[in-house]
């Protein structure tokens, strides 16, 4: 049985795929046109098939994605064509909960702006000297303190899709006794998660902002999310809310999103990725206090490649046992 690797994986993961499939033959090709050479006869394709490979496709019964997010993989023959498109959900869940979770201790606690102030070399609290507590000094200063960080067991999180990262950031953010609801295209399907207060349908997502001080985005790039969080669905937030983003970037509106922060109609954002990427060095984002920018790296850990290859391979052996395959998607939900 041939296979099509695209683009081509490094000699130790072709060697570690060689040994899980001895029977079958592997085309690693190095860029797209020996890709689309090594079609003819290609039973499946290990990384990204194009619409030129797919022309060229005369067996093809299965694609894996070497990633979760399919927005880049997906194109109208590829709906169309009856092969099975599996994709790496699930691999990041952990990983990027503890991201999560960093962002918000960041926001609870200041950590952010006292990074910030070290490098000045600034011995203050958040929100000035006035911020300073001194049980001393009567009624007021404790005020002070309240709006300077925010007690976790005392406040709500919103997920904007519940699958294996929004379920992993739920179980975290409970440990932390923040109560927690969620919304979904299918609520059904989602991880069953005791202490999760509710999953709601997708219809519900502005009742879902109005009760959450972080909403966090952990939905794919479709269709449907595409542009969802523009002024209107920013607006439904509360003012003291931040909103965090581990999904993609196309589904935050980055202008309406800096003129909601330049207005003050929400307390900041985490955000790891963007409409555009890398973010533009001159992207009014970078300059906001209370925003918090890293480079699509949250699902960055030494366990993620080792789990790509465990997955990869398990899927391998079930697609040569004939057995149905792990992460099949919906293609035309993603198009
Ligand atoms: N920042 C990063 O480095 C990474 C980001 N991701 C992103 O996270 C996404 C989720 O990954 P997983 O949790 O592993 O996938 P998953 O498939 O387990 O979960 C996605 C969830 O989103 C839901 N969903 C789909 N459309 C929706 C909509 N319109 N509204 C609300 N929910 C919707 C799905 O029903 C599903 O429950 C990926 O598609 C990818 O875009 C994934 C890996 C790394
Ligand atoms: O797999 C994905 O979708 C990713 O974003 C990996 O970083």
């Amino acid at each position: 049985m041939k296979l099509v690797i695209h683009p081509a994986v490094e000699p130790d993961r072709l060697a570690a795929l060689m040994e899980a499939a001895p029977e079958a033959e592997f085309e690693n090709a190095a860029d797209e046109d020996s890709a689309v050479e090594a079609m003819v006869g290609a039973e499946a394709v290990l990384g990204k098939i194009t619409p030129r490979m797919l022309a060229r496709a005369d067996r093809l019964r299965w694609v894996q994605s070497f990633t979760a997010s399919l927005e880049h993989y997906i194109f109208p023959e590829l709906v169309e064509h009856p092969c099975t498109l599996t994709n790496m959900r699930g691999l990041f869940g952990d990983v990027i909960a503890d991201q999560v979770m960093g962002y918000i201790l960041c926001f609870a606690r200041n950590l952010h702006t006292y990074v910030r102030h070290q490098v000045e070399r600034r011995y203050e609290p958040a929100g000035g000297e006035s911020a300073r507590v001194s049980f001393a000094a009567g009624p007021g200063t404790v005020n002070a303190m309240d709006r300077a960080t925010i007690f976790l067991p005392g406040a709500t999180m919103g997920i904007v899709g519940f699958g294996a990262i929004g379920a992993e950031i739920a179980r975290r953010a409970m440990a932390f006794g923040i109560t927690v609801h969620a919304v979904d295209r299918f609520p059904d399907r989602c991880p069953k998660l005791e202490g999760v207060e509710e999953i709601w349908s997708v219809d519900r997502l502005h009742s879902l902002l109005a009760q959450s001080d972080f909403v966090v985005i952990a939905a794919p790039h479709t269709p449907e999310t595409e542009r969802l969080f523009d002024a209107r669905t920013i607006d439904a937030m509360r003012r003291s809310s931040y909103l965090i983003n581990v999904g993609r970037g196309a589904i935050v509106v980055l202008d309406d999103l800096v003129d909601a922060l330049r207005e003050g109609r929400i307390a900041g954002a985490a955000l790891d990725v963007f409409e555009v990427e890398p973010l533009p060095p001159d992207h009014p984002l970078w300059g906001f206090p209370n925003v918090i920018i890293t480079p699509h790296t949250a699902g960055y850990s030494p366990v993620v490649s080792p789990r790509h290859l465990a997955a990869l391979t398990a899927n391998l052996r079930r697609f040569l046992r004939g057995e149905p395959l792990a992460n099949v998607v919906e293609k035309a939900l993603w198009f």
